[in-house]
């Protein structure tokens, strides 16, 4: 396959500018719904087939490649097979949207204090869910730096997260966190910090010429933000939707899409997407 063509000027812009100088492109992506397809259970979400070698093939070929993700970043490293794969030696994990960071060189974890309202409102979670009535097959995530409450089991996970929204958001704010949604998850963790931010910082850190920033879900839209941003600023950037249908024919994010360069067919459009890129570096 080719290099799909973005459907914008700036994408057109970015991609370009990727290609011209791709030594120093970084190349950005969400794991959750980008990487990796979505399923059920959390736990037995793994990085699509092709994805670490696609990953791998593109790496040498710019100046670094970064996952960003909500998941804590050693949960990512595991279930994406990251760790240790020739052309990966230079991969970083911004994990818990920005708060820990994984280096492949070091193979190390650095992680800030937890928020003492983590500890607080995972204690009264289960009995809160109890008393607001949440949907059986409602459950939580404890992510250590943070705690979600994921609805996809329950019968019906739309109905179940609208009834969390209200009463999850004031537990949030009463520990003093903020509330991340997702696709069918609410997430209760420590203000501060987004994708957006975390991108930008490491954008900054590695002198980036270019950008590619791929994501599904609306943890990403802060990522777009950011690229927006810097756009704006001369930095050219390519904003890329992983936007199939998962596994239960749940749509793609409206806004994500309506503000990418290119959407592509979910993970392993994502995948195609990386190895074009490098079939055509590698020329
Ligand atoms: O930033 P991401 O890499 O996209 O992570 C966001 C959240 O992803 C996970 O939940 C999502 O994927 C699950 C597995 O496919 C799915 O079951 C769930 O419905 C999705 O919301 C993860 O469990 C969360 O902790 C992440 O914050």
């Amino acid at each position: 396959m080719g290099i799909p063509t973005p459907t914008t000027p700036q994408g057109k812009e970015g991609l370009a500018a990727l290609l011209a100088e791709p030594g120093r492109a970084v190349v950005a992506l969400d794991f959750d719904g980008t990487l990796s397809p979505i399923v059920p259970d959390p736990d037995q979400a793994r990085a699509h087939p092709g994805a670490v070698r696609a990953l791998s093939g593109l790496a040498p070929r710019v100046r670094s490649v970064a996952v960003v993700t909500g998941r804590p970043p050693g949960v990512a490293v595991r279930h994406g097979g990251f760790a240790g794969v020739p052309g990966l030696e230079h991969l970083v994990v911004l994990g818990h949207y920005g708060a820990e960071r994984w280096d492949a060189v070091t193979g190390e974890v650095h992680a800030p204090a937890v928020h003492p309202g983590v500890l607080t409102a995972r204690a009264e979670l289960p009995g809160f869910l109890d008393r607001i009535g949440a949907w059986q097959g409602t459950w939580l995530e404890d992510k250590g730096r943070a705690v979600a409450v994921h609805t996809r089991r329950t019968e019906d996970p739309d109905a179940a997260l609208d009834l969390l929204k209200g009463p999850l958001g004031e537990l949030a704010e009463r520990h003093g966190l903020v509330l991340e949604p997702g696709r069918m998850v609410l997430e209760l963790r420590p203000p501060g910090m987004d994708k957006g931010v975390a991108l930008a910082e490491y954008l900054n850190e590695v002198g980036a010429g270019s950008v590619l920033y791929a994501g599904d879900d609306l943890g990403d839209l802060a990522a777009f933000g950011a690229v927006e941003r810097l756009r704006a600023e001369g930095l050219p950037g390519l904003l890329v939707c992983s936007g199939a249908l998962d596994e239960g024919g749940e749509p793609t994010v409206a806004e994500l899409a309506r503000r990418a360069d290119l959407v592509v067919d979910g993970p392993g459009g994502v995948v195609a997407l990386l190895e074009a890129l490098a079939d055509v570096l590698s020329i």
